[in-house]
C-alpha cells in the first residue's frame, strides 16, 4: 500500500527542489518531479507551490481542466497526515497555520460569488430593455389608432 502512506507536513516540505519535488493538493501527496517540465504552466510554478506547504489554493485558482484532474493520479504517491503526529512540534505548528489559512482562503473564496452573482446578471439587462422599449413602442402604436 504504497501509494496510501502518510506523510506529515514537515516531511512533505523537504522535496521542493527541481530534482525532487513534491505537492499537497487536497491533502494528497503528489511526487511531480517527472512532471515539472511538462507542465503546461512551467516548472517554477510547480516548484514554488511546492516550498508553500499547500498547493491547494494555487491548483484550483488555475480552474485546471478534467485532462489534468485525471493526469494527478499518475503522480500519486500518498496522503497528508493530518494530524501530523509523525512530524516535529514545527510541522504540527506549521499545519495548524494552513489550516487556519485554507479556512480564511474559504471564507474569502466564498464572499466572492454574492458580488458575481450580481455581474452575472448584467448582461441580460441590455436584452431585457430592448423587449420592453419594443413591447412599449408596439402598445403606444396600437393604443393612438382610432
Ligand atoms: C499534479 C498537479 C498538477 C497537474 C497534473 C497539472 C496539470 C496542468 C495541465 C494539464 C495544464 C494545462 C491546462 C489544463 O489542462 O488545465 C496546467 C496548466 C497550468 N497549471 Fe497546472 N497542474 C498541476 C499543478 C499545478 C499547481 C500546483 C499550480 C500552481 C500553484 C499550477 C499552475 C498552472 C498554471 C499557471 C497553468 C497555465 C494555465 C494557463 O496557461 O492558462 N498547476 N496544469
Amino acid at each position: 500500500m504504497e501509494e496510501h502512506k502518510a506523510f506529515s507536513l514537515s516531511e512533505v516540505s523537504l522535496h521542493s527542489s527541481k530534482k525532487d519535488c513534491w505537492l499537497i493538493i487536497h491533502s494528497q501527496v503528489y511526487d511531480v518531479t517527472k512532471f515539472l517540465e511538462e507542465h503546461p504552466g512551467g516548472e517554477e510554478v510547480l516548484i514554488e507551490a511546492s516550498g508553500k506547504g499547500d498547493a491547494t489554493k494555487g491548483f484550483e485558482e488555475v480552474g485546471h481542466s478534467s485532462t489534468a484532474t485525471s493526469m494527478m493520479s499518475g503522480y500519486l504517491i500518498g496522503v497528508l497526515d493530518q494530524g501530523s503526529t509523525s512530524g516535529s512540534a514545527a510541522g504540527a505548528e506549521q499545519s495548524s497555520k494552513v489550516v487556519a489559512r485554507e479556512e480564511k482562503e474559504t471564507t474569502l473564496i466564498e464572499r466572492k460569488p454574492s458580488s458575481a452573482a450580481f455581474m452575472n446578471l448584467f448582461p441580460y439587462l441590455i436584452p431585457l430593455l430592448i423587449v420592453a422599449l419594443a413591447f412599449g413602442g408596439w402598445y403606444f402604436l396600437n393604443k393612438a389608432k382610432p
